[in-house]
């Protein structure tokens, strides 16, 4: 009888032993979930890479073409390496793409507003910029074009930030959409969110970015009239239609003064796209410069891919082998009558000369 006394005894208390350890256990699991929470980490536990973006698909086929539709529905996102690895391979070389499927996830750091955009100009070379800044370790950029400052600035500013990839103290967020350059209402815009943004513009010969142009859309409908059907209002007199977009976007002289309104020539870098193809390195360590960032991207990183035509990466982020960008960078254009391409020369000249004057800079195109 005692004994079993004992037993129950024992047996109660060793329930309230079992008890007590299991409520410790149980706070010292809600009080690590709150230390982690409370340092920012809840939304990024890690998830499948997969699951963080709404569309990989569109992701994967991404390039700077087919860049019609809300970058939410195309998955901007962290730029976890993994989704870096990604959005390159759409817009660098397929047939280098490699095979291993990587599924790593970043999730430090936080989600800041850029601090840089590449603002134009389309068809300047601005994917070749954004990607060879990539490599450098203090860059962090989405890969699509957002398009918040034309297109989708009235989901507001917190769904601008959210589409940049996180960042450590002493990285860049970056993003480049070429269409802001022609944007008006863009640079108020830019300005709002913060007056100390650093805008970076590439430029390249209006009358060859007009053929880019023109050569991209030619692509995407066949059946276009033809270039200088296009150009001019009229052939005989030779009036350019300066309301195709085509031609309009090259006068950087109109579009550049719409921005002075907002801010000083200093917050401006003005990269030359011929440069760019002919010395990127030089023209790399100008940008590097003007970002504050320290001269990691050098001569070491291109080589000329004469297939291309164009440098290309000895190892872009995140890969450890030679890449170009894609079929649709670099293309051949067709060839357009001379005499069009002297009159349409002339037109840009005195919108050429107020630019160099506007920028101090003579980008020889004249
Ligand atoms: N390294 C390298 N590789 C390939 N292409 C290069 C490179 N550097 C500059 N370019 C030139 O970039 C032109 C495309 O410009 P963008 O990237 O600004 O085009 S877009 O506005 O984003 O569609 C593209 O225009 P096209 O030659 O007419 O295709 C290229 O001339």
């Amino acid at each position: 009888m005692g004994c079993s006394k004992w037993r129950a005894a024992f047996n109660f208390g060793h329930l309230k032993v079992q008890s007590k350890l299991s409520v410790f256990f149980t706070m010292i699991l809600l009080f690590t979930y709150l230390f982690y929470c409370l340092n920012g980490y809840c939304d990024s536990l890690p998830r499948p890479v997969y699951n963080q973006q709404t569309d990989p698909h569109n992701k994967i086929t991404f390039n700077d073409e087919q860049d019609k539709s809300s970058p939410e529905r195309r998955g901007a996102h962290n730029a976890s390496p993994a989704s870096v690895v990604r959005e390159q391979l759409s817009d660098l070389s397929r047939s280098d793409a490699p095979s291993n499927n990587i599924s790593i996830d970043n999730t430090f750091g936080s989600k800041k507003f850029p601090q840089a955009i590449i603002i134009g100009v389309k068809k300047g070379g601005t994917r070749a910029l954004l990607e060879f800044l990539r490599i450098h370790p203090d860059v962090r950029a989405v890969g699509a074009e957002p398009h918040f400052f034309d297109r989708f600035y009235d989901k507001g500013l917190e769904w601008y930030r959210n589409l940049m990839p996180r960042t450590l103290e002493g990285q860049i967020t970056m993003e480049k959409t070429p269409s802001y350059f022609i944007t008006k209402e863009a640079p108020r815009r830019v300005y709002t969110m913060s007056r100390h943004t650093k805008l970076i513009v590439v430029v390249r010969d209006p009358v060859t970015r007009a053929v880019s142009d023109y050569t991209q859309t030619l692509s995407k409908s066949p059946g276009l009239p033809s270039f200088q059907n296009l150009a001019f209002r009229n052939a005989t007199t030779g009036l350019i239609d300066t309301s195709w977009s085509a031609v309009r976007i090259g006068i950087y002289a109109k579009h550049l003064e719409n921005w002075l309104r907002y801010f000083p020539l200093s917050s401006f870098l003005f990269v030359s796209g011929e440069r760019l193809v002919t010395d990127p390195a030089g023209e790399m360590g100008r940008v590097q410069d003007f970002l504050g960032l320290k001269r990691v991207v050098t001569d070491k990183h291109f080589y000329f891919n004469q297939t291309k035509g164009f440098p290309c990466l000895k190892k872009p982020e995140g890969s450890s082998r030679p890449r170009c960008l894609g079929k649709s960078k670099g293309r051949l254009h067709p060839q357009i009558p001379s005499g069009v391409l002297l009159r349409l020369r002339d037109f840009y000249r005195p919108f050429n000369l107020k630019f160099y004057q506007m920028t101090s800079h003579d980008f020889g195109w004249d």
